[in-house]
């Protein structure tokens, strides 16, 4: 670790030179805004008890002292004294930057780097787990946590085939997230809800609940009972398609990463949820990097809000196009669900589906926050001071 060779302010900032060479700037109210002492920062909670507004804005060091390992300044206002830890210094430093974002996290976040599949890479080594072992020791959760984050997806195998043991599985990992669905589900083709899943009817590959802001994580599978034929599942790694995709057709992953897509779901009397912002097929995060892959023909409403109309005959071109890659026999994993092996999946990556079936069919799950489940994959593969120190 680069210690501190040297430090000093001028009118609004303060410069650092750390022994690998690197000089970095901080502005001054931002030095003072991220305080940690016990008056402006409560440790135990982590949380911030600085009033930002009540600093002067042309705040400035009074004095400013380092040696290696830290830089100590006392402020022209209030006298208050800060100090500011080497580590701190170089991993939060961001004028310029010296941690990349993605390394942010102690250089660990390329231990979560996904491992995008096609049909042929994965079908060798499914990614499986063990009911007992899952919950008997912590270890095995983690690696559970981990497979179902790299690979999309994860098979449980072992699980007793009654939903309780079901629900047990799943809250093992994160609570559940309750919906107009329920919160645990325990469905057949009886129309309970009014959602195609809930008949016999062939479900295309999709992702689930495009219709809510915050679309579920993760979802879990367990096929308890079925005397008839049909209902097989598939998945797809929809990030490993939006990958190819967008060196076939770069406009049209770019078109896809612009047009709302609005979505409902209103088959029930009193239910009508659509987003308050429609979101697109593909969602980026402001360095242009895929987070989620919003898509499911059957819960697309109305497309009449074009800025530009003539992007309508290009949009269906652009989904048609899609929708051949999802369904290429290398990118789609048909898959058997059975009694005794639960399916999890993430939700904002993979896609499922589930074709006709004849006979009775009953099958139990349960959604999870994708905000849940990203803290405890962080939490319990880097570590929590990794995780508390990037933040
Ligand atoms: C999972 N569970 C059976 C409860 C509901 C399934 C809902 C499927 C729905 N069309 C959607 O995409 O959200
Ligand atoms: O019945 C199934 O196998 C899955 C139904 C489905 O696609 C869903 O619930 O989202």
């Amino acid at each position: 670790m680069a210690t501190i060779k040297s430090a000093s302010f001028d009118d609004s900032k303060v410069s650092v030179t750390f022994s690998d060479g690197n000089t970095t700037v901080y502005h001054h109210i931002w030095l003072r805004d991220n305080c940690h002492c016990e008056e402006c920062f409560y440790g135990p909670t982590k949380q911030r008890l600085l009033n930002t507004a009540t600093l002067d804005l042309g705040i400035k060091p009074l004095t400013l002292n380092n040696d290696d390992d830290t830089m100590t300044i006392k402020w022209s206002q209030d006298n208050h004294k800060s100090e500011y830890t080497k580590e701190w210094l170089y991993l939060h430093a961001y004028y310029p930057r010296l941690v990349p974002v993605d390394e942010k996290l102690a250089g660990q976040k390329t231990k979560l780097k996904q491992q995008l599949w096609t049909v042929d890479s994965i079908k060798k080594t499914m990614p499986t787990v063990d009911f007992n072992q899952v919950l008997d020791s912590e270890d095995a959760l983690t690696d559970w946590i981990l497979k179902i984050w790299l690979h999309g997806f994860c098979l449980i195998d072992n699980v007793p085939v009654n939903p309780e043991d079901t629900q047990k599985l799943v809250e093992r990992l994160m609570y559940i997230r309750p919906t107009h669905y329920g919160g645990f589900w325990d469905f057949t083709s009886d129309l309970a809800k009014a959602d195609t899943a809930y008949t016999n009817f062939d479900i295309a590959g999709h992702t689930d609940g495009t219709y809510w802001n915050d679309t579920p994580g993760l979802q879990l599978f367990h096929l308890l009972a079925h005397d008839g034929e049909g209902g097989t599942t598939s998945l797809v790694d929809a990030f490993q398609c939006a990958k190819e995709y967008k060196k076939l057709y770069p406009e049209y992953f770019d078109l896809l990463t612009k047009i709302p897509v609005p979505a409902h779901s209103a088959g029930e009397e009193m239910v009508c949820i659509q987003p308050d912002i429609a979101q697109p097929i593909f969602k980026l995060d402001l360095q242009g990097e895929l987070v989620q892959v919003r898509w499911n023909q059957s819960d697309r409403s109305c497309m009449d809000s074009w800025t530009d109309p003539e992007l309508v005959p290009k949009f269906y071109d652009a989904i048609t196009k899609w929708f051949a890659l999802v369904t290429k026999p290398e990118n789609e994993l048909f898959y058997q669900l059975k009694p005794g092996q639960c399916l999890i999946f993430d939700n904002w990556r993979c896609f499922h589906s589930r074709t006709e079936f004849t006979g009775k069919r009953r099958m139990c799950g349960a959604y999870i926050n994708r905000d849940d489940f990203m803290s405890a994959l962080k939490i319990r593969v880097l570590g929590r001071e990794a995780v508390l120190n990037s933040i």
